[in-house]
């Protein structure tokens, strides 16, 4: 009995583990996920400062003209007070003075010698940039579970971080199953078909922050693949192509259980995609996907894409949607949980006219699917439906229903 996508993706959710930490430096850090939170050790700011290059000034001398002898540069410790009646030159970023209730910009101001005329209302604390006013020592300021950006490294250069504790890479083995399967750069007769879904496999894993071994193509029979899987068992997650259905050399899934595999699921009420199997030996999660290309990257899509935010250690690791609109009118079979690749413009959504599984070229163009349940068989333009992004991540903490019905 073939489980439904939602049943499919919780049982991969329950059964991937979340691969171990290691600290790294944070210029490595670069799309990892934190293993701990980050806690500010100071302040930021860490002191008081100035917003504009101009003057530090007390309220009760707005309207008036007043002394400036002395300037604060940024990086500078200035020991003064402010006293009434004068002001302090100073740069933007310098320490503000003791005394001082606001900044003037210079632009602001008449400057005649060291005479400074200010103008006629001054707002307390205006352009003073306040200490912990963007991070609060002892604050949280990155969490768990979250992806490290560039603007994750700016937070944690403020504070002098030079290392963080992240989980590490995951590890990808993939390998494509069939005797008709040559290498991109081998030359092939007529009879015989490059292996696009390997080279696919393993891309679409590098795009996603994993490491990748690429173990090439097995072929049909029980050692071939026995093989090709042993040299695969120290990943953590092995994606397999092919050789998965009815056929009469579809030995792939006898092969893994040979090995130790504990079969979770063999079939998945998905068009296309329906023979997508998913399994475990140990800590290492197995998906065997269909060989018809289509078939297999929506199914990468929507399972391996899930496994591997979930081993990354991502709080935020479901499927997020985009709601949109139909750009047309679109019909479609009914009867199954369809998958529908297309476009999303930014306002509206189109699914390819032509999409059979066992296309390549509709992968290249498609940027988000819709999966539609099976009583739809029609979509009209401008109707409301949730589609799943596929060049970026969009993802959520809580698991969210991302079928248009
Ligand atoms: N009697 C039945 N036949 C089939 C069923 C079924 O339920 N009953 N399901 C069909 C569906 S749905 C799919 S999808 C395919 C899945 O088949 P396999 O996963 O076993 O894949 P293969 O038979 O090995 O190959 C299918 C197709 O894809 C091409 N292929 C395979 N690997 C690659 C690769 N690495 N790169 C490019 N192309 C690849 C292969 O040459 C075949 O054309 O089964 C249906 N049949
Ligand atoms: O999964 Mo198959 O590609 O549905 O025909």
């Amino acid at each position: 009995m073939p489980v439904s996508i939602t049943q499919a993706l919780d049982i991969i959710d329950k059964n991937t583990p979340v691969v171990n930490s290691e600290v790294i430096p944070i210029e490595m850090a670069l799309g990892r996920v934190m293993s701990e939170d980050s806690i500010a050790t100071f302040d930021l700011p860490r002191f008081d400062n100035s917003a504009m290059d101009g003057y530090a000034v007390k309220c009760a001398d707005a309207n008036s003209t007043v002394e400036c002898t002395d300037v604060i540069y940024a990086g500078d410790d200035p020991q003064m007070t402010l006293q009434p009646t004068k002001a302090i030159k100073i740069m933007t970023g310098a320490p503000i003075p003791d005394g001082c209730e606001a900044i003037i910009p210079i632009e602001n101001t008449t400057v005649i010698g060291t005479q400074v005329t200010l103008p006629e209302e001054i707002k307390k604390d205006g352009h003073i940039r306040r200490a912990g006013e963007d991070i609060k020592s002892g604050s949280v300021y990155l969490h768990k579970g979250e992806k490290v950006t560039a603007y994750s490294i700016a937070l944690l250069a403020s504070q002098g971080v030079t290392h963080l504790r992240v989980t590490r890479k995951i590890k990808v083995a993939v390998f494509g199953t069939g005797d008709e399967l040559r290498p991109h750069y081998e030359k092939i007769a007529p009879h015989q078909l490059y292996n696009s879904n390997t080279p696919m496999f393993l891309a679409r894993a590098k795009e996603l922050g994993c490491e990748v071994e690429y173990i090439g193509s097995s072929g049909d029979t029980l050692e071939s693949l026995t093989s090709a899987i042993k040299s695969a068992l120290n990943a953590d997650i092995i994606i397999t192509s092919g050789g998965i259905s009815m056929g009469d050399r579809d030995f792939t899934k006898e092969a893994f259980t040979n090995l130790g595999m504990t079969l979770h699921f063999d079939k998945v009420d998905i068009k296309p995609g329906k023979p997508t199997a998913f399994g475990t030996i140990g800590e290492t999660v197995v998906i065997n996907l269909p060989g018809n290309p289509l078939a297999s990257m929506v199914n990468y899509e929507m399972f391996v894409r899930a496994a591997i935010r979930k081993m990354s250690g991502m709080k935020a690791h479901y499927h997020h949607t985009i709601s949109t609109q139909m750009r047309e009118d679109f019909t479609l079979r009914a009867g199954k949980h369809t998958v529908r690749l297309g476009i999303f413009d930014g306002e509206t959504f189109m699914p390819f006219t032509k999409q059979l599984p066992g296309m390549i070229s509709p992968l290249e163009q498609a940027n988000a699917m819709l999966i539609t349940t099976p009583e739809i068989s029609v979509l009209e333009k401008g109707r409301m439906v949730k589609i799943l992004p596929i060049n970026w991540e969009l993802t959520a903490s809580q698991k969210e229903d991302f079928f248009t019905f």
